[in-house]
């Protein structure tokens, strides 16, 4: 502590003993810590229970951390919740980086989540895609009753992604008497849950929380699932069946790598892993893009517009169609902006002691980028509360890693391997939802009435559901 304090940590608020400045974390940690960096810097020191945690709140910060110094700051912090419900910790997202990370990561980016697989899964978004239509076009039908759009969202992309990771969908009744989107649910929620045990590590095995508990809970019921699928995709594919996720990660099973080898709670972590990290990061961009859409009438007419003019009315969307859709990307754009999904990212930690922009960052240090503060810098960004996918006009930003005001997946070494596939779902369904349906808020509700409240979790949705009333607009015959 001593040579710590005299070596020049950034500035921040000093905590209490123990807790340090947990106190200052209420219900929505991202916009409390943007708060404390517009008085305490971009570059901000504070300790979270034992914890020395750097917050780091605009786009130059973000590139020395992400970028410069990006290896010191590639690996995780231990975490309870990926410890308990994650196989003890053998998930990619959370892993400490080293040799078994760079090799999942590896693995994942080639054998999942390249170009090529992603392609050989589209005739499944599109048949799931057209589900999700066909249910809204039948509630259109009684006119002026509101879907709650949310929830058609969400349930698409838990469709999408159980048949692209596990094989097929899964029913809830098939699963535990929870059902399964209760139960992920439950996991999603308590990995996001401010957890003592994280800050303060000689209190966690008290569990005073009853966190731990329940995380086993969700755990066992996640192990029974996985088991059973692993066991039916060891049986001989009888090449009826796209191979999904699973079976290229049993192609691993067994197999000898340097310092470890894959076995089964390693391919379980991954599997959840896979499962979590796509269901609600897309549906929660869908649902802030057409609640924005919805605020902003003018932008929507713009969106159908384009569609009309790229598509046109007698058909419906196809993927080959995104490119050629540029007003229809920087809505996307605009809107992961200004809703990233994780506004901290994931937490990063430092595997050394290292001095950035003068200040000393100690070995082990959480590191959380604020992207929720980034993407609202008025250095970077012009009305930055405002809602203007035109600004993205003629400019080269984008949200691959490359420019820092805009980050929303993450830059560097642990940037998100998801990325095409996250935007090709978002900017599918969203293009579809709008194409197909014109939308009107319910109870006479105003553009500007819309309730936009979030909810911090895991990711960030909505507070309140989504609800609104379509009308069917192509042609019939399509
Ligand atoms: C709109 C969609 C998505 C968004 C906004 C998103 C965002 C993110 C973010 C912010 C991170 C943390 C980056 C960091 O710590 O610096 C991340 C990590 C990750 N994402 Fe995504 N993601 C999306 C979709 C997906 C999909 C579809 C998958 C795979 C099925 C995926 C798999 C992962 C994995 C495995 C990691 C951990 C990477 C590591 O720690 O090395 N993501 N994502």
């Amino acid at each position: 502590w001593w040579k710590n304090k005299k070596k020049r940590l950034p500035p921040g608020p000093t905590g209490f003993p123990i807790f340090g400045s947990l106190h200052l974390l209420g219900e929505f940690p991202h916009k409390d810590l943007h708060r404390l960096a517009r008085k305490y810097g971009h570059i901000m020191y504070m300790r979270l229970g034992l914890m020395h945690t750097i917050v780091i709140s605009s786009p130059e910060a973000a590139e020395l951390f992400l970028k410069t110094h990006d290896l010191v700051f590639a690996s995780r912090p231990p975490h309870e919740s990926s410890k308990h419900i994650s196989f003890g910790q053998k998930n990619l997202i959370f892993s400490e980086y080293g040799v078994y990370w760079r090799d999942t990561r590896k693995m994942c980016t080639i054998e999942l989540l390249s170009n090529h697989k992603i392609n050989s899964f589209k005739s499944m978004r599109r048949e799931e895609v057209s589900l999700c239509v066909e249910s809204i076009r039948a509630a259109a039908n009684n006119r002026g009753v509101a879907v709650d759009l949310s929830d058609k969202v969400s349930s698409l992309s838990v469709d999408m992604s159980c048949r692209m990771v596990l094989g097929k969908k899964y029913k809830d009744e098939e699963f535990d008497e929870r059902g399964f989107k209760s139960v992920v649910r439950e996991g999603i929620q308590l990995a996001s849950a401010p957890n003592l045990g994280d800050y303060i590590p000689f209190i966690a095995p008290l569990d005073l929380q009853g966190f731990t508990k329940r995380m086993k809970s969700v755990n066992k019921a996640f192990d029974n699932l996985f088991e059973k699928i692993i066991e039916e995709h060891l049986k001989p594919n009888d090449g009826e069946r796209t191979k999904d996720f699973v079976d290229v990660m049993v192609g691993f099973m067994g197999s000898e790598e340097s310092e470890y080898r894959i076995e089964r709670p390693h391919i379980k972590a991954i599997m959840l892993d896979m499962l979590v990290a796509s269901m609600d990061t897309s549906s929660t961009t869908i649902e802030w893009a057409l609640s924005e859409l919805m605020r902003h009438p003018k932008a929507m007419k713009k969106v159908q517009k384009e569609l009309e003019n790229v598509v046109g009315l007698d058909k419906m969307v196809e993927e080959s169609d995104l490119g050629k859709l540029d007003y229809l990307n920087m809505v996307v754009k605009e809107t992961f902006r200004l809703h990233p999904v994780a506004p901290l990212l994931v937490p990063h930690a430092s595997t050394e002691d290292c001095t950035v922009n003068g200040y000393h960052i100690p070995k082990k240090s959480r590191v959380l980028i604020n992207v929720w503060a980034t993407g609202r810098d008025p250095n970077a960004w012009t009305d930055a509360e405002k809602f203007i996918p035109e600004r993205f006009e003629g400019s080269s930003v984008d949200v691959t890693g490359n420019h820092f005001q805009l980050i929303p997946f993450g830059s560097g070494r642990r940037r998100c391997p998801g990325i095409q596939l996250g935007l090709t779902v978002v900017q599918l369904v969203l293009a579809q939802l709008v194409h197909c349906f014109d939308w009107e808020l319910p109870n006479n509700m105003l553009p500007e009435e819309l309730d936009m409240t979030e909810e911090f979790g895991l990711t960030v949705p909505r507070a309140k559901h989504l609800l609104a009333i379509p009308s069917y607009r192509l042609r019939k015959s399509a």
